[in-house]
C-alpha cells in the first residue's frame, strides 16, 4: 500500500511490551495530530502481532483523543487470518502463543467480524484452495509432530538434484535474464527454515555472472575489557535474527532488506533491491518493489544486537 508502514514504526509501540505500555509519542507529537486527523485506520496481518502492541494502541489513541471507547472512537479495519502465523514467542509452548493472539484480547468482544469466504488467488484451483483449508482448519489428517502427507501433484521434485530443479524451474535462464529487473521482482524461492535458506543463497549465489564480493562482519562484546570471548568464536555464532559473519554477493544478485532503515525513502522491512555495485562499508543497490522503485540507495553496515530474549551470556553486537 504506497505510504504503509509498519505497525511498530507509524504507532511509535515500544519493542518491549507490558500490559500497561503506551505508545512512545505525545500528545502535542506529529504522530498524535496525525492519528487524531485520521478517518480510518487499516491494520493489517493482525493475526501475527501480540496482543499487547494493539492494545497498547487502544490506550494510547483513547489519551490522545480524550475519549474512552475502543481505539478513542476511531474507526479501526483489522486484516489478518489465524490459520496463517502466529506471534512468535521465543520457545513457547502452544498455550503461551494463542494467549498473545488477538483473540485473546478484551478487544477482541468489540470487533465486528466480515469473512471474506472466496479464495482470489487460487480461484482456478479449487482443489488446492480446499487443501490450504482443511490445513488451515486442522481437518486434515496429521500425523506425529503435526505433519501432513503432501500430495504427490505438490512434490513436482522429489530427487537428488531437487534443489537443482527447483532453482532452474523458478529462475529458467539465469545466465540471459539476471540483469533484467522486471524477471527478479517477480520471483522468490520461499523456505522454512534459516539453514535451508543460507544453503538456497549459497546455491543461487554460485549461479551469477561476474565476481562475487565477501563483506565480512566486525563483531564485538559489550564490557568485555578481559577478552573472554576469542573473535574466532564471535565470527563463527550467527544468533537468531541476525546475518552470518560472511556476506557472499554478485553485482544483479536480488536482496532483501530486514530492517526498517527509512521508511520515508521505502527502505522497509522486505523491500526487495538489486545489486548495482560494492563499495567498501556499503551496498550500492536499486529499489525494484513499492512507489520506490528504480531508485539508488546505499545499504550500510547496521549494528544489530540479538533481541533480548535470546539466552546469550554476554552482549553480543554485529555491524
Ligand atoms: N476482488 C478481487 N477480484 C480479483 N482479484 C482479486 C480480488 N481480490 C483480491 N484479488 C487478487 O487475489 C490475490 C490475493 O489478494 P490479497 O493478497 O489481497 O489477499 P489476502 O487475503 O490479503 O492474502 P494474505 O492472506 O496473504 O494476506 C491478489 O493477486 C489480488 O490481486
Amino acid at each position: 500500500m504506497p505510504g504503509g508502514r509498519t505497525a511498530h514504526s507509524r504507532f511509535k509501540i515500544p519493542i518491549k511490551l507490558e500490559d500497561n505500555s503506551v505508545c512512545n509519542f505525545t500528545k502535542q507529537s506529529g504522530t498524535a495530530a496525525l492519528l487524531r486527523e485520521a478517518s480510518l485506520i487499516i491494520w493489517d496481518e493482525v493475526a501475527m502481532i501480540r496482543r499487547q502492541a494493539v492494545e497498547t494502541l487502544d490506550r494510547s489513541l483513547q489519551d490522545i483523543i480524550g475519549c474512552d471507547l475502543p481505539f478513542g472512537g476511531k474507526v479501526m479495519v483489522f486484516g489478518g487470518d489465524f490459520r496463517q502465523v502466529l506471534p512468535v514467542v521465543p520457545r513457547g509452548t502452544r498455550a503461551q502463543i494463542c494467549d498473545v493472539t488477538l483473540l485473546q484480547s478484551y478487544i477482541w468482544d468489540d470487533i465486528k467480524i466480515i469473512w471474506l469466504k472466496q479464495n482470489m488467488r487460487a480461484q482456478n484451483d479449487v482443489w488446492f484452495s480446499q487443501f490450504l483449508l482443511k490445513i488451515g482448519d486442522g481437518t486434515e489428517k496429521t500425523f506425529p509432530n503435526d505433519y501432513v502427507d503432501l500430495p504427490d501433484i505438490i512434490l513436482e521434485y522429489n530427487d537428488d538434484q531437487s534443489i537443482d530443479s527447483l532453482i532452474d524451474h523458478v529462475f529458467p535462464n539465469l545466465a540471459k535474464n539476471c540483469t533484467s529487473v522486471n524477471y527478479m521482482r517477480e520471483r522468490v524461492i520461499l523456505s522454512t527454515r534459516n539453514e535451508y535458506v543460507d544453503s538456497l543463497n549459497a546455491m543461487m549465489i554460485e549461479k551469477f555472472f561476474g565476481n562475487e564480493k565477501v563483506y565480512y562482519s566486525h563483531n564485538f562484546v559489550d564490557d568485555d575489557s578481559t577478552n573472554n570471548y576469542p573473535l574466532d568464536f564471535l565470527n563463527s555464532i550467527t544468533p537468531n535474527g541476525l546475518p552470518p559473519h560472511e556476506l557472499k554477493i554478485k553485482k544483479n544478485c536480488p536482496i532483501i532488506l530486514l530492517r526498517n532503515l527509512d521508511p520515508h525513502h521505502g527502505l522497509c522491512n522486505e523491500t526487495r533491491l538489486i545489486v548495482k555495485a560494492f563499495e567498501d562499508n556499503a551496498i550500492d543497490c536499486e529499489i525494484v518493489n513499492g512507489q520506490h522503485a528504480r531508485n539508488r540507495v546505499f545499504i550500510p553496515r547496521i549494528p544489530l544486537s540479538p533481541s533480548e530474549d535470546i539466552s546469550l551470556p554476554f552482549k553480543f553486537k554485529r555491524k
